[in-house]
């Protein structure tokens, strides 16, 4: 049974740290970036990509320190990836975020993680999380690209007629609640 409950992090409220600054460090900033630009991460590694730096050039919120993992780099944090090439490390990491009650992924241990990242798909205000509860990152990966192709680019429109008319309408609640209902009874045939 896939027990993960998915919700959607306001990450640019929150404060993020990444430790590692390999292939796996620059594709979850990447991930965080595209969905939050303005998303404060702070980024722990002795060694940082260079596609990594250019990242920060562009994204002042995102903060490199060259050094190795401590714990006192789990402070003022509301989320960590550990995303080292040394798995006693990324143990480390998930024991002190732990103690400290922060969630935590730990990237090359899922049994270790208190959440998954997860195939995005966007389309205008649209957003579509996959998830395949760990077993085949490439299969959501393929099949967000299915999803990407099959939405259209008219959506944001739909979107924002339906927004203007659930801000005009009118009504209790549940009035609201029926109106819309209707509106949107196309959608199913
Ligand atoms: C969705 C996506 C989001 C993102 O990362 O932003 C994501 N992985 C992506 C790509 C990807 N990752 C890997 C490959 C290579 C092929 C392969 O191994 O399959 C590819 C494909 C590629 O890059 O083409 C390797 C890999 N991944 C994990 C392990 C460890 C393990 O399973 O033990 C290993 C082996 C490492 C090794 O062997 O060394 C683990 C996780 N990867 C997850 C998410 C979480 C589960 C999500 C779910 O529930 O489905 C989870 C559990 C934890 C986490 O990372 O949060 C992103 C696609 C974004 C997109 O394009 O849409
Ligand atoms: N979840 C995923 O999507 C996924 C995908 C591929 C690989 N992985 C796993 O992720 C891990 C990292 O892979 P990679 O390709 O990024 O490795 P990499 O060799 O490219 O980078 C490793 C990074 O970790 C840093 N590092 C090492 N020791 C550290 C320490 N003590 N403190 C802080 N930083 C430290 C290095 O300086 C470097 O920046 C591997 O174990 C791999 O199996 C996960």
């Amino acid at each position: 049974m896939n027990t993960l409950f998915p919700i959607f992090l306001k990450i640019e409220n929150l404060r993020t740290l990444v430790v590692g600054g390999g292939y796996v460090g620059l594709e979850k900033v990447t991930a965080l970036l595209s969905n939050g630009p303005n998303a404060p991460i702070t980024l722990v590694a002795p060694e940082i990509r260079e596609e990594i730096r250019t990242l920060a050039e562009q994204h002042p919120n995102l903060q490199l320190v060259y050094d190795r993992y401590s714990t006192r780099y789990l402070e003022n944090n509301d989320l960590v990836i550990g995303a080292t090439n040394d798995k006693a490390v990324n143990a480390q990491i998930q024991t002190d975020c732990k103690s400290h009650r922060i969630l935590v992924n730990v990237a090359d241990t899922p049994d270790l993680c208190d959440f998954y990242l997860s195939s995005v798909v966007r389309k205008g205000d649209l957003k579509i999380a996959i998830s395949t509860n760990g077993k085949s990152p490439t299969f959501a990966k393929r099949f967000r690209e299915v999803l990407e192709e099959i939405l259209p680019d008219s959506l944001q429109a739909t979107l924002d007629n339906l927004q203007t008319i659930r801000n005009r309408l009118k009504g209790d609640f549940q009035e609201k609640l029926e109106r819309l209902n209707e509106i949107t009874k196309v959608m199913k045939s």
